[in-house]
């Protein structure tokens, strides 16, 4: 399979390429020439499949420069479950990604059981085996940089560590992580994990890692990489789930495989919702894909009026569901592009503007397509939403959530139709989120053992400034 630029200035490329290279070389996400295509054979053939063999069922059909038997070998040592062992029932440990059930027609995915608690490990688990395979066959190395808002860091960090050939610089925004995410990455001592504490939010961090991207030699002088989902290898480990998900829920819901799903996704960087889209082009029934967002509500804006406009500092919120602290959503940007008919030149130009920060508006035809034929719907939640939700998550079904989570649930209420199932994704542990946690619930969340004391641990990073030229200076001085 081919993979295409969003921007149209890059020859294709194969699937190890993008893998290495994360963003292509004229700004641009990679994407495939086209999806492959699922009939209604091919998924109930898909639907008793365990987790492991519908990876490979999915990320089979995108991947053809790896050998199968590898590919298989590679996702069969990534979906296990002592990876994914930190969910609250060690019983649906092997499902990998249970549902929980709360109403008829009502269940949360779970997506956070695997090292680091967030749903990040989904696929950063499967990208640090990837890595480690291609960079073995190539013969090269990679030092990645990576942004991250506080989940995409640490899972990062735990998939890499210890990886040949690999080395991982995480950009964060200083003080704006969770005590327990802040202390996930800090506390990491190896080698080959250097930790960044930039001043600044989540999108500064973002802008650099583009920046040093768009740096074509200092890119290949350096070998750099990413694990952010503007790497493609993210979004396509992310799509096996929605599959999953999909298959639990038609059994759990007495319906058979055609009827429609509906989604309800915790967004900011637009990755994970993304996947949801992909799969519905393969074929995949879902029927409403519902973003959540918090007080940073640039993708509420745009799902409600089409017009999409990243926001300054002067509206930039730091918040209670912080992993979702980000106005510019890098992926946003594949959507975009299917919406748009796959046209580049008009792409370009309009992230050109996004750049810049002025953003675009969509055509009426547009943006009625964007909620009739893809289905998205969105709300946004603040604070007072996020603690009333967790609380009623909790005293309505007994189940502890974490704020994104709580976002999640709000905007499913909002556009549920109680004859469709609707599956609201956890995206993190609510472990990770103690202080709001405590604050909706009067007690501690549920911590997966192991986890103790982690907080108390010696902690090591750098402070720097918001400074592309800065960062690179640090990366030259500690590449061997
Ligand atoms: C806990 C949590 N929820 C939601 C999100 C938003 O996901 P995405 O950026 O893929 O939209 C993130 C980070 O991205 C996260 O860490
Ligand atoms: N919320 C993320 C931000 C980065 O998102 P990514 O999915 O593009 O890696 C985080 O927690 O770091």
């Amino acid at each position: 399979m081919n993979y295409i630029s969003t921007r149209g200035g890059v020859a294709p490329q194969q699937f190890s390429d993008i893998l290495l290279g994360g963003l292509m070389a004229d700004g641009g996400l990679s994407i495939p020439e086209s999806y492959p295509q699922l009939t209604q054979a091919d998924l109930e053939s898909m639907a008793p499949l365990n987790y492991r063999d519908l990876a490979f069922a999915v990320i089979s059909r995108f991947v053809d420069d790896i050998p199968a038997d590898d590919l298989k070998a590679l996702i069969e040592k990534t979906y296990t479950s002592e990876v994914y062992c930190n969910g609250r029932s060690k019983n649906q440990a092997s499902h990998i990604t249970p549902l929980i059930k709360l109403d008829n027609n009502l269940y949360i995915q779970e997506l956070s059981n695997g090292p680091t608690l967030a749903f990040k490990d989904m696929a950063m688990q499967l990208l640090g085996n990837l890595f480690e395979y291609v960079l073995d066959k190539k013969g090269e190395q990679i030092n990645i940089l990576g942004a991250t808002s506080g989940d995409t860091g640490s899972a990062a960090e735990y998939a890499m560590r210890g990886k040949r050939g690999v080395n991982v610089f995480m950009l964060s925004p200083f003080g704006k992580m969770s005590p327990f995410q802040r202390a996930q990455m800090f506390s990491l001592q190896d080698e080959n994990i250097f930790n960044l504490s930039v001043h600044g939010f989540f999108d500064a961090c973002q802008d650099i890692v583009k920046d040093v991207n768009k740096d074509a030699e200092f890119k290949a002088k350096y070998k750099i990489g990413a694990v952010n989902s503007i790497n493609w290898g993210r979004i396509v480990a992310q799509v096996v789930y929605y599959f999953k998900g999909y298959f639990a829920m038609i059994l759990a819901s007495g319906k058979k495989v055609g009827d429609k799903v509906d989604f309800c996704v915790p967004s900011g960087n637009f990755g994970n919702i993304c996947a949801g889209h992909i799969a519905r082009q393969m074929g995949l029934p879902i029927g409403q894909l519902i973003v959540a967002t918090n007080e940073n509500d640039v993708l509420d804006e745009f799902f409600k009026t089409g017009g999409y406009h990243p926001r300054g500092l002067d509206r930039t919120y730091e918040t209670t569901s912080p992993s979702m602290d980000i106005t510019k959503a890098s992926n946003l940007e594949r959507f975009v592009f299917d919406l748009i008919g796959r046209d580049a030149e008009r792409l370009a130009a309009m992230w050109k503007s996004v750049e810049t920060g002025s953003g675009f508006e969509l055509t009426a035809d547009e943006f009625a397509t964007m909620r009739d034929r893809y289905g998205f719907k969105s709300e946004a939640s603040n604070h007072a939403d996020r603690i009333a939700h967790i609380r009623e998550v909790f005293e309505k079904y007994g189940v502890q959530v974490d704020p994104h989570t709580a976002d999640g649930f709000k905007a499913a209420k909002a556009h549920r139709n109680p004859a469709v199932p609707m599956v609201i994704m956890e995206t993190a542990l609510p472990a990770k989120f103690e202080d709001t946690m405590q604050e909706a619930l009067k007690q501690a969340p549920f911590r997966p053992k192991g986890l103790a004391g982690l907080e108390a641990l010696p902690q090591r990073f750098d402070a720097i400034e918001a400074d592309a030229a800065l960062i690179k200076q640090y990366l030259v001085e500690r590449i061997k």
